[in-house]
């Protein structure tokens, strides 16, 4: 048998599996980005797309908030976004606004402007990890990729969306052209996750930003099965790295987003960890659950519901102490080293 790496024994995928941990592991989604004044001067002159697939700048900033903060992870420093620029799609990120695509996806024919992805696409994500993996230590890295559902929204779309309206039309009115659409964005996002995890991530994320946005029945119908592909299709490939499943507003499809493959499932401010547990049937380790928001706050009760979160996390099978949504752009760092410092001293036993 093999010996681990210590990143691939680290904290936090001991927590993602569920064994005991030495104290309670903590990152944050989007802690590499404009909350960082480091982040701002290295970002100044270079577009978001170009800086994400500049190995060198990927390396850089996806080090920042570990040196910063000394969170028990590293996020790799992409977008969502990224894989379907690989394989060709004219699309940018528009600061203060988000992705854009120049011609959404919307009748069968666009399909062809959407191959699947290889490795000979991404060359520089492969080098990125590499580097990263080789700088990181003892420190594991999570890759990630967009889940179908929430790429088909900005791909139909057209760009960020509220409502998601042309996306439901789809759905319901050409279900066939919305399977096939999804199953290609389901092969893209594997194979970027493969891409990621040959070159030595740890763990992986799945973000289903949106998926909130749909009832059950839906998500079980149109969405389940293709977000449930690249799940499962990490765990044929690469069945020692935890898979965590994320979404935001998601309490009323924890047990099925878990169910479709996760080890971990991500859960926002708006569900309590304990009831996290209990909707998953005490089966999965969770993520959460800090309103970002709440980092605003007085010290003092910041640091009461911090103590809560970890508490309640004790109770789970395993739980990775997280933001329920993206670090915002005004967070002052400081509070989020003082966070981390905290969630580590009052969970050591
Ligand atoms: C929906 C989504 C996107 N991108 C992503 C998601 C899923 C997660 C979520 O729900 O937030 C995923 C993502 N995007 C980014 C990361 C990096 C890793 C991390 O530190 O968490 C991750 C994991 C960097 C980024 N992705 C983006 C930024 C900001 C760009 C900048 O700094 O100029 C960063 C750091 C751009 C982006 N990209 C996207 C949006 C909505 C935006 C914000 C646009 C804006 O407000 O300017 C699409």
């Amino acid at each position: 048998m093999s010996v681990p790496t210590p990143q691939a024994d680290s904290v936090l995928v001991r927590a993602a599996r569920r064994q005991p941990v030495p104290h309670t592991p903590v990152w944050f989604m989007r802690q590499a980005g404009r909350s960082l004044p480091e982040y701002r001067a290295i970002r100044a002159d270079v577009p978001m797309l170009q800086s994400c697939r500049t190995p060198e700048l990927v390396t850089e900033i996806t080090l920042q908030p570990v040196r910063r903060h000394g969170v028990d992870a590293a996020i790799f420093f992409s977008d969502i976004v990224v894989p379907l620029q690989a394989v060709g799609l004219d699309l940018d990120i528009v600061p203060g606004t988000g992705p854009v695509v120049a011609r959404p996806v919307r009748e069968r024919s666009d399909l062809d402007r959407l191959p699947e992805l290889t490795p000979e696409h991404v060359p520089d994500i492969t080098e990125s990890v590499g580097l990263l993996v080789a700088e990181l230590g003892d420190t594991p890295l999570i890759g990630f990729a967009g889940a179908p559902f929430t790429l088909a929204s900005y791909l139909v779309e057209g760009g960020p969306s509220k409502n998601h309206e042309r996306t439901k039309a789809l759905m319901h009115g050409d279900p066939q052209l919305w399977h096939d659409l999804c199953a290609r964005l389901a092969q893209i996002s594997l194979a970027f996750l493969r891409v990621q995890a040959d070159a030595g991530a740890s763990a992986v994320q799945l973000f289903d930003s949106w998926a909130g946005h749909l009832s059950r029945a839906d998500y079980l119908r149109f969405v389940e099965p293709h977000s449930r592909a690249v799940l499962e299709g990490m765990g044929r490939s690469h069945p020692d790295l935890p898979r965590i499943h994320f979404g935001v507003g998601t309490g009323e499809l924890l047990a099925q987003m878990a169910e479709a493959g996760a080890d971990v499932v991500g859960v926002d401010y708006r569900v309590s960890l304990p009831d996290a547990v209990e909707r998953t049937g005490g089966r999965y380790a969770v993520q959460g659950n800090l309103d970002p928001a709440l980092l605003f706050a007085p010290w003092d009760a910041l640091e009461r519901r911090v103590r809560e979160i970890v508490e309640e996390g004790r109770r789970a099978p395993g739980h990775i102490f997280n933001l329920g949504h993206g670090v915002l752009p005004a967070t002052d760092p400081d509070v989020l080293s003082r966070v981390v410092e905290l969630v580590h001293e009052v969970s050591r036993r």
